[in-house]
């Protein structure tokens, strides 16, 4: 091992005892664009929800009970989350992102394009769902290019796991479904054993499904398919 390696070692260690929990991000101290801050500072009062360890009335949250509620975990710069939510204007939809930057851009996004049905949280998704998700709850569920944690030693960093995915079912209405889609293919195949070992889901394919229509691609994902790269969509429903 050299010593950026051992260095990493010690830091991850540090890390996992201070913690009673594996965490599936890393905090960075990213740089906000005025834009995000304004967003942040205008737009999170009317679209932002506040961590509290109390079940959120998901109904009242978006101010109808007729659409589906779809939760997206891990937005990022909330590009795809605000394109789906202008494709599917009869789901609502609960997005969580630990970084401030994407909390920001997200909300960009949802005054520029003046879109109703997103909410958006920053907290650890786990928490969320454990503390402010009502069990039986959700229609759908959509992780999008979740951080693969590359390194062998970092795989239980990986939001995917078999605990997490017993989690969302619990959350998961009957028929509602699990979106996941990665561009790493080892981690791919590591997502379709959790997602089939889990008797609580039912893949919709064979094995990797045709991506749903409603996920755009990427400009990221674009030219990785334009370079010979692949993409792998799982959609599996609860039984
Ligand atoms: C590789 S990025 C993908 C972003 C976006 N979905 C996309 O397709 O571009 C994964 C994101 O998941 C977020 N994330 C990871 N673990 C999370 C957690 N436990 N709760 C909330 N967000 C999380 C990270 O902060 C990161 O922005």
């Amino acid at each position: 091992m050299n010593t950026l390696n051992q260095t990493e070692q010690v830091q991850d260690d540090a890390e996992d005892l201070s913690q009673r929990r594996i965490r599936s991000f890393v905090l960075r101290q990213g740089r906000l664009t005025k834009g995000q801050a304004r967003a942040l500072e205008t737009g999170f009062p009317q679209f932002g929800v506040n961590y509290a360890p109390e079940l959120l009335n998901l109904n009242a949250l978006f101010n109808r009970a007729d659409s589906k509620k779809i939760l997206e975990i891990g937005f990022g710069m909330g590009e795809t989350t605000a394109k789906i939510a202008q494709v599917l204007p009869d789901c609502d939809f609960l997005a969580a992102e630990v970084h401030t930057p994407g909390v920001g851009a997200l909300l960009k996004l949802i005054q520029e394009n003046e879109l109703n049905n997103i909410r958006v949280i920053q907290h650890d998704v786990v928490e969320v769902l454990h503390n402010m998700v009502a069990d039986g709850s959700l229609d759908g569920v959509h992780i999008f290019f979740p951080d693969p944690w590359h390194k062998k030693r970092h795989h239980k960093r990986r939001l995917i796991q078999a605990e997490f995915v017993q989690l969302l079912c619990t959350k998961l209405k009957a028929g509602g479904y699990l979106h996941v889609a990665t561009d790493w293919q080892e981690y791919a195949e590591w997502v379709l054993e959790v997602l089939n070992a889990e008797a609580q889901l039912e893949n919709t394919a064979q094995d990797y499904a045709v991506k749903p229509s409603y996920r755009p691609l990427t400009k990221f994902e674009n030219r990785g398919l334009k370079l010979g790269h692949g993409v792998w969509d799982m959609v599996f429903t609860r039984k």
